[in-house]
C-alpha cells in the first residue's frame, strides 16, 4: 500500500498527530537522564514504549542522535527497527538534498526498504532545485514509501527563501505545485507531502496538493489548533499536526506521555 494510503490508514486509525522524538540536552536533564549515550538510548527506549502503536505518525530527529556519533546513530537505527511495523508509521526527520547523484545515496540510504535505515518518509529540502529530489520520488515509488518536502518552514528565517517570487509565483508556491502535480489522481491522497509550519501566519499560497501536510511548529514553538484551522480550511483532512518538546515535556513517565499524546490528537479532532 502507497505511504499516503498508509498514511490516511493511520491518520484514520490513531488521529493525525506526529510525536517527535527529539532528545534535546535539555529534555534529557529534565528526564533525570545523562547527556550521553546512555541517556539517549533511554529516551529512546522509552520514547518508542511511549508511541509506538499509539501514535499515527512518530518523528526521529536525526540531528538530536547524530550528536553523539556512530553510536548514536546505532540508537536512531534501532529506534527506527523498534517503531516501524507496529502501527506507528516513522517519518524520518533529516532534511536531505543535495545534487542528483548524491541524492540518490540519500534516497538509497532511508527509503529502500531493505537499507538499515530504512523510514516510512523522510523529509527533504528543495534547495538544490526540485528536480534535484527525483531519486528520493523514484525510490519512495518503488518502495511505498513517502517525503516530505520543505515548503513553508515553521522558523521565521524561512519566509527570506521560500517567498521569493521567480516569475509568477513564489519559491514555495513553486514547491506546492510540483507537488501538486506528482500526487495528481492519487486517492485517497498521494505519498508526496510538504512541511508547512504552523506559525507561519498567514499564507496564499494553494496547500492543497493532495498529499500529507506535515505542520511543525504545533506547542513549544507556540502554533495553536486555532493556527491550523485557520491555515488548512479546505485540507485539514490532510494535516499531520507535529510536536516534540510539547509532548516530550510530560516524560520520563510512559503513560504520562502516551497522555500527552492522547490529549494532542483529543484536541486536533475536537477542533
Ligand atoms: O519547518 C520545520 C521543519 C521541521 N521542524 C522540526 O520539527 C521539530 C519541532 O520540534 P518542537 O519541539 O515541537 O518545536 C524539530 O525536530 C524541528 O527540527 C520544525 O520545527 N520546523
Amino acid at each position: 500500500m502507497s505511504f499516503g494510503s498508509r498514511a490516511h490508514v493511520a491518520m484514520q486509525a490513531y488521529g493525525p498527530a506526529c510525536i517527535g522524538i527529539d532528545p534535546h540536552p535539555s529534555l534529557l536533564e529534565q528526564w533525570g537522564l545523562p547527556d550521553d549515550i546512555e541517556g539517549l538510548d533511554r529516551f529512546a527506549r522509552t520514547c518508542v514504549e511511549a508511541f509506538a502503536g499509539q501514535v499515527a505518525f512518530v518523528k526521529p530527529q536525526s540531528a538530536f542522535f547524530e550528536r553523539f556519533g556512530a553510536r548514536g546513530v546505532v540508537v536512531l537505527e534501532r529506534t527506527i527497527e523498534d517503531l516501524r511495523h507496529t502501527g506507528s508509521l516513522v517519518v524520518l526527520d533529516v532534511k536531505r538534498g543535495d545534487i542528483g547523484s548524491t541524492a540518490q545515496a540519500y534516497a538509497d540510504a532511508y527509503l529502500d526498504d531493505d537499507a538499515p535505515m530504512a523510514a516510512d518518509a523522510i523529509t527533504v529540502s528543495p534547495y538544490l532545485g526540485f528536480g534535484s529530489l527525483t531519486p528520493f520520488f523514484e525510490v519512495a515509488e518503488k518502495n511505498d514509501a513517502g517525503v516530505f518536502v520543505l515548503a513553508l518552514t515553521s522558523n521565521p528565517e524561512g519566509p527570506d527563501v521560500q517567498h521569493a517570487v521567480r516569475g509568477d509565483r513564489t519559491v514555495a508556491g513553486s514547491v506546492l505545485a510540483q507537488l501538486a502535480e506528482l500526487n495528481a489522481g492519487a486517492s485517497p491522497m498521494g505519498s508526496y507531502g510538504a512541511v508547512v509550519g504552523a506559525t507561519i501566519g498567514s499564507s496564499s499560497e494553494d496547500l492543497a496538493i493532495n498529499g500529507p501536510l506535515l505542520v511543525p511548529g504545533f506547542g513549544a514553538q507556540g502554533g495553536t489548533v486555532d493556527d491550523i484551522r485557520r491555515l488548512f480550511g479546505d485540507v485539514i483532512d490532510q494535516v499531520i499536526p507535529s510536536t516534540s518538546r510539547g509532548v516530550l515535556s510530560a516524560g520520563p513517565d510512559v503513560a504520562a506521555l502516551r497522555d500527552a499524546a492522547s490529549r494532542v490528537n483529543a484536541e486536533l479532532v475536537g477542533s
